[in-house]
Order: C-alpha cells, then sequence, then structure tokens
C-alpha cells in the first residue's frame, strides 16, 4: 500500500507555504539573516510542537516564519518543500501564503512575490510540478487592512490563482471580510476561505452565502448541521480535509475518531491534504498514509480521493488531463 500511495498522483490544495519551514532550514535562515531563535536545537523546536488547540499552534508558526527576509529565503523554503513533495509523488501543490504576517514584520510584497515565483519556474522545469498560488487573508486581523493588502497586490493579481482567509478563526466569522471578498470577486479572482476547522457550521454557510467561495478550507465540523451536509453534497462543495492537522491541533483526540469516514458516507467531495506538513507530522504521504492506518481504505477510496483533488484544482484543462492521464495510469 505504500508503494502504492507513493504513485499515486497527489494533487495538494491546502497548503501554507509557511506552515512547511522544517527546523533545519528555520535554523540555516536564522543564521543567514542573523535572526535569534528562542530554541538552541533542531530537536528543541520539534519538542516545542505540542499545541492545545490553533492558536497555541499559531503563536509559534508566527515566529516561525521571522527567519524569512529576502526573496531569496522565500525560494529556498518552497523549493526546499517543493522537492521533498515531489519525492512523496505530489504532481501539483495549491499554496496559500501569508502576505499580512510578512508586512507586519517590514517584509515587503514584491520580496515574498519575487521568491515565490522564482521557486514555481523552478519547480515546473526541474521537477514538472505545477503549482497555485492562493494569497490568503489574516482573519484576526481588521478587515481594512486586508482590503488594502489585496489593492497593494495589484501588480500580481494575475498571478493569483485565488485569495484564501486563514489564522485565528473562532470569533472572526466570514462576515467580517465581505467587502474584500466582494472586491476579489468583481476583480475575477476565485476565493476560498478556512471555515469550520475550529468554527462552527454557521462559519461554512457564511463562506458559501457571503464571500462565495468555491471551496472549503476544513469543513470538518459540518456534520453538526445535517441541512448543511445535504447542501454540501448537492453542490459538490470541495471539502480541503487536513487529517494530520485535526489531530496536531486537537479538533479530534485520535485520527480513528476524525469525521472522515463519515463524510464519505455522506457523498461530500473530500480531498487530503497537509495543511502545514513541518508542524503537524508530516506532508501529503504521511496524511495518506495515517488515513489508511486508521480507516484501512482500499485502493478505490484513495484513488477517488486523488481524483477529487485533481478535479478540482487551479489548473488548465491540458494540465488537469495529464493530471488525469497520471492518476489512471496509477
Ligand atoms: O491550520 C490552519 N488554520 C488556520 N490558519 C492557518 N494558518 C496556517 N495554518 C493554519
Ligand atoms: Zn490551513
Amino acid at each position: 500500500m505504500r508503494d502504492f500511495l507513493t504513485r499515486l498522483p497527489k494533487a495538494e490544495l491546502h497548503l501554507h507555504i509557511e506552515g512547511s519551514l522544517e527546523p533545519e532550514l528555520m535554523f540555516a535562515l536564522a543564521e543567514r539573516n542573523g535572526v535569534a531563535l528562542p530554541y538552541a536545537s533542531v530537536e528543541e523546536v520539534r519538542a516545542a510542537y505540542d499545541f492545545s488547540d490553533l492558536q497555541s499552534f499559531l503563536d509559534l508558526y508566527y515566529q516561525g516564519m521571522s527567519v524569512l527576509h529576502t526573496a531569496e529565503d522565500f525560494h529556498d523554503l518552497a523549493m526546499d518543500y517543493f522537492r521533498r513533495a515531489h519525492a512523496e509523488g505530489v504532481v501539483h501543490v495549491e499554496m496559500h501564503f501569508d502576505p499580512q504576517a510578512h508586512l507586519a514584520r517590514g517584509v515587503e510584497l514584491p520580496v515574498v512575490m519575487e521568491g515565490l515565483s522564482l521557486a514555481r519556474r523552478e519547480a515546473a522545469r526541474e521537477l514538472g510540478l505545477s503549482t497555485a498560488l492562493i494569497m490568503a487573508f489574516l482573519r484576526d486581523r481588521d478587515a481594512e487592512e486586508a482590503l488594502k493588502v489585496l489593492e497593494e497586490a495589484a501588480p500580481y493579481w494575475e498571478m493569483l490563482d485565488a485569495v484564501g482567509l486563514d489564522s485565528a478563526e473562532q470569533g472572526n466569522p466570514p462576515e467580517k471580510f465581505v467587502e474584500v471578498f466582494e472586491r476579489a470577486r468583481r476583480l475575477g479572482i476565485p476565493r476560498v476561505a478556512h471555515a469550520g476547522e475550529e468554527g462552527p457550521p454557521a462559519y461554512i454557510r457564511g463562506a458559501l452565502d457571503l464571500l462565495g467561495v468555491c471551496r472549503i478550507d476544513h469543513g470538518v465540523r459540518c456534520l453538526g448541521d445535517p441541512a448543511l451536509v445535504a447542501r454540501l453534497r448537492d453542490e459538490q462543495t470541495v471539502l480541503t480535509v487536513c487529517p494530520l492537522s485535526n489531530v496536531r491541533l486537537r479538533v479530534v483526540d485520535r485520527l480513528e475518531d476524525h469525521p472522515l469516514p463519515r463524510l464519505l458516507a455522506e457523498g461530500l467531495n473530500v480531498t487530503l491534504n497537509s495543511d502545514d506538513p513541518a508542524y503537524f507530522g508530516g506532508g501529503m504521504l504521511e496524511n495518506f498514509l495515517a488515513c489508511q492506518r486508521a480507516f484501512d481504505w482500499d485502493e478505490a477510496t484513495f484513488r477517488r480521493l486523488a481524483g477529487n483533488a485533481i478535479e478540482a484544482a487551479f489548473v488548465d484543462e491540458a494540465r488537469r488531463d495529464e493530471l488525469r492521464r497520471l492518476l489512471a495510469e496509477a
């Protein structure tokens, strides 16, 4: 099964590129940029990754990215991840990035865009890996700032496959971001949003109705609302589920308790993703393997999940046909 899951062409729709920063690279970049880290070793960093909820993770996630300063840093971060993902049989990566978290540290948008763009071209050329870019707004900061960032991103609108919404969910409902998502809609930029990770089913409804999203990131808490489940099934709304993330952030106690089997049984359009692989104990392959161990799924189930991601990916139809062919041959 490990061979099959490695071979299976996996498209990743939910990844925070800043969350792919492994402790080894964190130390190397800290040294390169003269940044002091509150850890003595890579082992100490890993030992600190014991989270009680989303916020306890976000605190370390924002601290970790403080080593990223130059375009070269963003390039190295992304290439480091793309190489690992490629080795695990990932064929397409859609990465969220958090411009506000960098702007707040004095790192300007062109620096981030230059580094990520360079890495994307290199990944296509050297690894045959296609990538997409999702500019995320931080929902625990104010909506005016999000709007300002979207306007500041004007030179890059063409390069954005979508805008997203992430960070601390509770108390930061979709309503807060109606204006910025409406602006993105008028610009013709697709929208996605985290919803129903820690927040209630109402946040999933809000993301669909008020923000016009085409996918829900996480969405695992939809099961608390049967009418919503029926709607997600009828509309075949894609859920980008992140199994290991949900365990590490205590959305569920154990993977065996995860709602994934119920989501599938309900006929929902589920995909598997890694979210923040450096913080949550593994990338795409580890997420697939963990599900195999927890749920004993057969190859057909994993094929279906991989196929769902290919059908929902932000790729042109020529690339989608290639990805479908890879899946058929796996
Ligand atoms: O798992 C997450 N949830 C919300 N915001 C995030 N930003 C990075 N990772 C996450
Ligand atoms: Zn996420």
